[in-house]
């Protein structure tokens, strides 16, 4: 974090101190939390399953009721969250989910330029269930984007794509990132997707930030050496194995 004689002189989007979250007399998911994202900073969240991932996601995103009082977390007035199913309203055509609860007589104009953002040009009016699953990802990232959040949580949003969309949606999701300057916090199994689509790498382990690296890659490309080093380094924490990891 840029400090300039002790002050903090980056505006910080998400600051969480000492976050704890338990759901039974077994031991805590999360242990004493802290994590500061900055403004229009990319955070990718890796960590074996069952680390807490979602519950630290769902925490921010006020979605986790109990979690009050167990830590202090502050976040943007304006988030938005995109899971890895879209979540689109089955009855409500395109532009109507993208628009849904928007306010403002320019809501389906500021809609529909959204969905050209996210290439859904003159598919305003489809139902969710004749689009594909990448391009509901997509309708699912243009309703987030139209309320244009400080902070966008996105929990495994690729996660059910095949291989393709996945790298089709990484370009996608940088691109509008760079329009639209977010915080984001990432949630994704994929060491490779953290490294290349974010600034910032935060691994979970036993409910705190066992290891949190930046991303200092002119090129982000797999046949970079220190893409190479960084993988190695989160792959070993990970506890993945040589075999595994081709
Ligand atoms: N509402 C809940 N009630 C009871 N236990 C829960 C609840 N939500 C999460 N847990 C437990 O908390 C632990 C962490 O879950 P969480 O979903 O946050 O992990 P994760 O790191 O996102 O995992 P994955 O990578 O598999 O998605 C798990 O053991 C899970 O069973």
């Amino acid at each position: 974090m840029a400090t300039d004689a002790g002050r903090l002189t980056t505006e910080l989007a998400v600051r969480v101190r000492d976050l704890h979250r338990s759901f039974n007399a077994d031991g805590g998911v999360l242990n004493g939390l802290d994590l500061d994202i900055a403004a229009g900073e990319f955070v990718a969240l890796i960590g074996r399953s069952g680390t807490g991932k979602s519950t630290l996601l769902r925490a921010l995103a006020g979605l986790d009721r109990d979690v009050a009082g167990h830590g202090r977390i502050t976040v943007p007035e304006q988030v938005s969250v995109v899971f890895q199913d879209s979540r689109l309203l089955p009855w409500k055509r395109v532009l109507d989910n993208v628009t849904f609860g928007l306010r403002g007589s320019d809501s389906a104009d500021r809609g529909r330029q959204a969905l050209e953002e996210v290439g859904l040009a003159g598919r305003e009016r489809a139902w969710p269930y004749q689009l594909s699953g990448g391009e509901q990802q997509r309708a699912a990232l243009a309703r987030s984007l139209v309320r244009e959040p400080q902070l966008l949580l996105a929990d495994e949003p690729f996660g059910a794509l095949d291989a393709l969309t996945r790298i089709r949606m990484h370009a996608l999701l940088r691109k509008l990132c760079e329009a639209h300057r977010p915080a984001v916090l990432l949630v994704t199994h994929d060491v490779d997707e953290a490294i290349v689509l974010a600034d910032r790498v935060i691994l979970l382990d036993a409910g705190v930030v066992a290891i949190d690296v930046r991303v200092e890659l002119a090129r982000r490309s797999r046949s970079d050496a220190e893409f190479a080093k960084l993988r190695t380094l989160l792959l070993d924490k990970l506890g993945v194995d040589e075999e595994a990891r081709r």
